[in-house]
């Protein structure tokens, strides 16, 4: 059984992890180009623990400049075990009102041209991806949030949109009809890497608005989201805390740690060594001639 090792996304308005033990930030090179910036490792509440900015330093990186794979691998080559992703989220439904948390359950992808997956070209996977995020942090997830105070939602569908204009009122309606609860630009690919590279991934939302579908409210505008954020912020990192305090002290294994074992399709003598060498992270347990994993 593997310890934890908590890997933390951070998004807009969350681009330090606070304080940590033995905080290092190192810069990890990825295959699949440039993260976002160096990740801040270190323990929490001795837990080890693991944090990037989704838009880097200083907010730099808009949606779709983000190298969701590149950040995914880094984080995988840090050693991760479990990925807990945290976003700005616009609402689509009354009874979520900004200030509140979210723990999203299911995912909605309508961006476009974002590298989705880290395989193809010479080694081909289809994971499964129904429930796209892991119920086991999720849980962990939501109870930390509650003890750090928050008004939390179990349950939400998240409508991942390019951006990085927000959307129209005719898509804010659609989504809405659709069944989405909660808008945002960055829940996919995040999502779908995650779970290639067998990473649990859990998301919580922290809503700062209700998008332009409400007659009654203002439409939405950055500076009211950047407002709400950092009116969050300490209840995200509290969250952290109350999150590794509360981890059981063993962690079991989760379906998703080998969730490549029914996946790729492509028979092993057929592998081809250039998409295998980049795989030496995402796909390392199962490329024995890479041992890996600087942890
Ligand atoms: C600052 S408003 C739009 C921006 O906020 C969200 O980012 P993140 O998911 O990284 O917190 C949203 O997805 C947009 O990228
Ligand atoms: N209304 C909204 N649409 C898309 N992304 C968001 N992030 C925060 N609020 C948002």
């Amino acid at each position: 059984m593997a310890d934890w090792h908590i890997g933390v996304i951070g998004g807009s308005g969350l681009y330090e992890p606070g304080a940590l033990e033995d905080a290092q930030e190192i810069a990890v090179n990825s295959a699949f180009g440039e993260p976002s910036g160096p990740v801040t490792t270190g323990q929490l509440g001795g837990v080890k623990f693991t944090f990037i900015a989704r838009h880097g330093a200083g907010h730099k990186r808009a949606p779709s400049e983000v190298n969701f794979r590149a950040n995914i691998d880094v984080l995988k080559r840090c050693g991760v075990t479990d990925v807990l992703a945290i976003s700005a989220i616009g609402s689509l439904k009354e009874e979520f009102a900004p200030g509140d948390f979210v723990a999203v359950d299911q995912l909605i992808d309508r961006t476009v041209g974002r590298e989705r997956s880290f395989f193809g070209e010479g080694i081909v996977a289809h994971v499964p991806l129904a429930d796209p995020v892991c119920p086991r942090l999720t849980e962990l997830a939501c109870k930390a949030a509650k003890k750090a105070g928050a008004k939390v939602h179990k349950g939400g569908i998240y409508v991942a949109i390019e951006g990085p204009q927000f959307s129209t009122r005719a898509e804010s309606h659609l989504y809405r009809n659709w069944g989405a609860d909660v808008i945002g630009m960055t829940a996919m690919p995040e999502a779908r890497l995650a779970r290639e590279a067998e990473l649990p991934y859990a998301l919580m939302g922290m809503v700062t608005d209700y998008d332009c579908w409400r007659d009654e409210t203002a439409d939405v505008d950055v500076t009211d989201i950047l407002k709400v954020m950092a009116e969050n912020s300490n209840k995200a990192r509290t969250m952290l805390e109350a999150l590794v305090a509360q981890l059981p002290k063993k962690r079991e294994a989760s379906p998703i740690d080998t969730i490549l074992d029914y996946a790729i399709i492509t028979p092993r003598e057929a592998w081809d060594i250039s998409a295998v060498t980049k795989l030496d992270a995402v796909a390392g347990r199962l490329i024995d001639m890479f041992p890996h994993r600087g942890s």
